[in-house]
C-alpha cells in the first residue's frame, strides 16, 4: 500500500533529527483537524535527559501555529519494528487528541503499526479528574 502523506512528511522530518547520542532517528507528522500538517524530530543534548522527542517537536510546531487539535498522527523510526511513542509523549498526545485519533507508527522499510490514541494510554488521566 502506499505510505500516506503524513508518513512521508515524518520520513522528511525524520531526516533532520539531531541524534548524534543514540544515533536513532525519528520522525513524527501531526495532521489537525483543520488538514494542516505540522512536523519534529527529536533534538538530544550531550546533557541526555534534556533531549526532546519527535512527537513533543510537532506538538509544539502545532501549538507555535496556533492550533490545538489532533486528528492523526504519523512517527517513524529506522527499527526492525515500529516504535511506539514514550509515556511522556502518550500523555502530550492525549493532550490534543481524541481518544479514537490514529497514531501510525512506522519503519523506514515500510512496516506500520496503528494504535489509537486511547489504546497507547489507557485509563489517561485527564481534566476530568481534576473536578
Ligand atoms: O517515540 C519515540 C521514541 C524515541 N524517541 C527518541 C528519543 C531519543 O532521542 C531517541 C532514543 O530514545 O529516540 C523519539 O523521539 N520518539
Ligand atoms: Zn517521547
Amino acid at each position: 500500500m502506499a505510505e500516506t502523506e503524513l508518513m512521508m512528511a515524518a520520513r522528511t522530518v525524520r531526516e533532520k533529527a539531531y541524534a548524534p547520542y543514540s544515533g536513532f532517528k525519528v520522525g513524527a507528522a501531526i495532521l489537525t483537524v483543520h488538514g494542516n500538517t505540522h512536523v519534529g524530530c527529536n533534538v538530544e543534548n550531550v546533557a541526555y535527559p534534556e533531549g526532546t522527542c519527535a512527537e513533543a517537536g510537532a506538538i509544539a510546531a502545532m501549538i507555535a501555529a496556533g492550533e490545538t487539535q489532533i486528528a492523526e498522527v504519523a512517527v517513524i523510526a529506522d527499527s526492525p519494528d515500529p516504535v511506539p511513542p514514550c509515556g511522556g509523549c502518550r500523555q502530550k498526545l492525549a493532550e490534543f487528541a481524541a481518544e479514537d485519533a490514529r497514531v501510525t507508527l512506522g519503519t523506514t522499510d515500510g512496516t506500520i503499526r496503528e494504535n489509537s490514541v486511547a489504546e497507547l494510554l489507557p485509563g489517561a488521566f485527564g481534566p476530568g479528574h481534576m473536578e
